[in-house]
């Protein structure tokens, strides 16, 4: 038996069938989200086009973009003073699909000089927008004549000698298909490609203006000398224009140093390759929407062609209150050239944004103390958690993001006292918690809070202070330390002051305080993550774990009722039962403090408010008598 390899010669080579029709209809429609992204490949041929003559036709000549309409005609014209193409550059670059004369020129020219194209797909696009495709070109080469490409499908087409152009370039005439009409409108193409365009190289103009819609130069491509509050204000503006629905607080130019020095030396060679290439600016958006934290926003253009306007995923996580735009000339696009691959270098850039960001931000607390305050109070919350995600920006924000807490939002050196203790308490109710940290005038951190919990422990372990976790069990050995009694005593106690909590006596402060419920503050919380948990869709496998270990939670004891046996009358109270005298009318009384108490800390506690006001007034009435 021969096999394939030693026998080849007498095996039939076949020749796969492609079906070209149903190729061009996926190529052509539907690689790209939206029929307009032609538009913008239509424009990135032309800058290609500028970018070869300046490469190749050694005479000068004025680079110009012009897009045009003839609405009667219904016709939208994409004109170019670019290299052209010859007839035969027709037949071997437009008219093939997937070859194209840019990605030959790229390979020849180490430095690319800012081409932007590179898979030979773009042009077909216009067949998605128009019934008819027409390219009248001069090329270079041979500049007295010029040629007309004329196609409906992009697969039939005719190349043909038509009236000169007079000038060397290039006029691509799309005749709209009815669904894209409204493209014939000067207007409509300004918004359009002011969008996508507004960062290239080469000017644009529409219609018959003589100011190109892409004339302002971004911030970080401003050689003059210009004053830093110039600067500083000339960048809001710019970060404005992406921004849409907040204003920029202050902005974080993405290595300034290396542009700015760059203007007195040529390129530094210790420079990261994303050092030399990364530019653009980064912001702190001033608000956010109720509801979300994360609005992010991040807009990426790839040698001055917008890529991605949505490419939130190179911000980090923590960072939902920034936005930015940025510049590159090495991230890669995917075909669509609407993404970007996620290639090693991707994940460079990203971690340079990070840094970049933790850089920004403390050079902000150091040097604008304005901005500083408004970032402060914008995005406290976020900030608190953006601490716990990187050494340095805890360091950074330590002492200065606010905490939540019974005195307000304060700064988390105020929460800790003399005996260097932070109180925290997990609740959101203002329960036994919060009455005796306002009787004891000292301030307790609200735990609910997002954050608040882990930010805390952290502070605690690096500052050397003891974090008290009020309403966990280890939390409460450190407020209440409880004290033996004999179980006769005890079950006297209980049996007059109890409903259905254990009771417990301790010494605690204030001592004026003689009882409090206190409820498994712990099970309430690990409750709350749990469907915090499930908001965020959580695998399901994760989910059910979670749920049974807050099972086990759950059908732990529950509610517990301290004595303090620092307090006179608990004092009074026990000595009086050791010595056997009935204090049943005196605990009648504390149980229904007791009751008052619960019910107005917690409103959804179940108890008998009424049985307990009762007692109140028929106690009150025998001790008058
Ligand atoms: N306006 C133009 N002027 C001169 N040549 C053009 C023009 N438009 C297209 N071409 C030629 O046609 C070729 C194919 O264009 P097409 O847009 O399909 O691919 P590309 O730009 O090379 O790559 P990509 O698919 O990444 O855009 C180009 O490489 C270029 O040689």
């Amino acid at each position: 038996m021969h096999t394939l390899e030693h026998n080849e010669s007498e095996i039939e080579i076949n020749e796969a069938g492609v079906d070209l029709g149903g190729l061009m209809t996926v190529l052509s429609k539907h690689l790209y989200s939206t029929p307009v992204v032609a538009l913008r490949e239509l424009v990135q041929n032309s800058h290609d086009s500028i970018v070869r003559r300046r490469i190749e036709d050694k005479g000068s000549f004025e680079s110009e973009i012009r897009i045009t309409v003839d609405r009667q005609l219904k016709t939208l014209t994409i004109s170019d003073s670019g290299a052209g193409l010859t007839l035969e550059e027709i037949h071997q670059f437009l008219a093939t699909v997937g070859v194209g004369y840019t990605r030959t020129l790229r390979a020849q020219n180490e430095d690319n000089d800012g081409l932007i194209g590179m898979f030979g797909l773009g042009f077909l696009s216009a067949f998605v927008l128009a019934s008819k495709v027409q390219v009248r070109t001069c090329s270079y080469q041979t500049p007295t004549i010029t040629h007309l490409y004329q196609s409906r499908n992009a697969q039939n087409y005719t190349a043909t000698l038509t009236e000169h152009r007079c000038s060397v370039g290039t006029d691509v005439i799309l005749t709209l298909n009815d669904s894209y009409k409204e493209l014939a409108s000067e207007q409509e193409l300004r918004r359009l490609l002011s969008h996508y365009c507004i960062l290239l190289n080469e000017p644009i103009y529409i219609g018959e203006e003589s100011e190109a819609l892409n004339n302002e130069t971004p911030p970080w491509r401003i050689t003059e000398d210009v004053h830093p509050i110039q600067l500083q204000k000339r960048r809001l503006a710019f970060a404005k224009k992406f921004e849409m629905n907040f204003e920029p607080i202050t902005t974080i130019p993405i290595y300034e140093s290396v542009l700015r020095h760059d203007l007195e030396k040529p390129v530094n060679n210790d420079l990261s390759p994303v050092e030399k290439d990364l530019k653009g600016l980064l912001w702190i958006q001033d608000g956010a929407f109720y509801g979300t934290s994360d609005n992010r926003n991040l807009a990426v253009f790839v040698r001055g062609m917008l890529l991605d306007d949505d490419a939130k995923d190179l911000l980090p996580t923590w960072a939902g209150f920034m936005g930015g735009v940025i510049e590159s000339q090495k991230l890669t696009p995917t075909a669509s050239r609407e993404t970007l691959q996620k290639d090693s270098y991707y994940y460079e850039v990203k971690h340079a944004i990070s840094e970049l960001l933790i850089e920004g931000l403390a050079s902000i607390a150091e040097n604008q103390p304005e901005a500083w305050r408004r970032i402060l109070t914008r995005h406290n919350e976020a900030l608190l958690a953006a601490s716990l995600c990187d050494e340095r920006l805890f360091a950074i924000l330590q002492d200065r993001v606010k905490i939540p807490s019974s005195q307000g939002e304060i700064t988390v050196n105020k929460l800790s006292n003399k005996d260097r203790k932070i109180h925290v308490m997990l609740s959101e109710e203002a329960g036994f918690e919060d009455m005796i940290f306002r009787t004891l005038k000292i301030p307790v951190a609200y735990g609910h809070r997002y954050a608040v919990i882990p930010f805390l422990r952290k502070w605690a372990s690096i500052n050397n202070v003891t974090l008290i976790e009020l309403g966990t069990e280890k939390g409460n050995q450190h407020f209440f330390i409880k004290e033996e009694l004999a179980s006769s005593t005890l079950e006297i106690l209980s049996e007059g002051l109890c409903d259905n909590e254990h009771l417990i006596v301790a010494s605690f402060l204030p001592q004026e305080l003689p009882l409090v419920v206190v409820p498994d503050r712990e099970a309430i919380l690990k409750n709350r993550l749990e469907s915090d948990e499930a908001d965020k869709r959580i695998a399901s496998a994760a989910l059910d774990l979670v749920r049974q270990f807050t099972k086990k939670i759950e059908s732990r004891p529950e509610i517990r009722l301290f004595i303090n046996s620092k307090n006179s009358a608990i004092a009074f109270l026990i000595e009086e039962i050791q010595k056997g005298n009935s204090v049943s009318q005196s605990l009648l009384l504390l149980k229904a403090m007791k009751t008052i108490m619960t019910a107005s800390g917690d409103s959804q506690a179940n108890v008998n408010l009424s049985q307990a006001l009762y007692n109140v007034s028929e106690l009150v009435k025998k001790m008058s008598n």
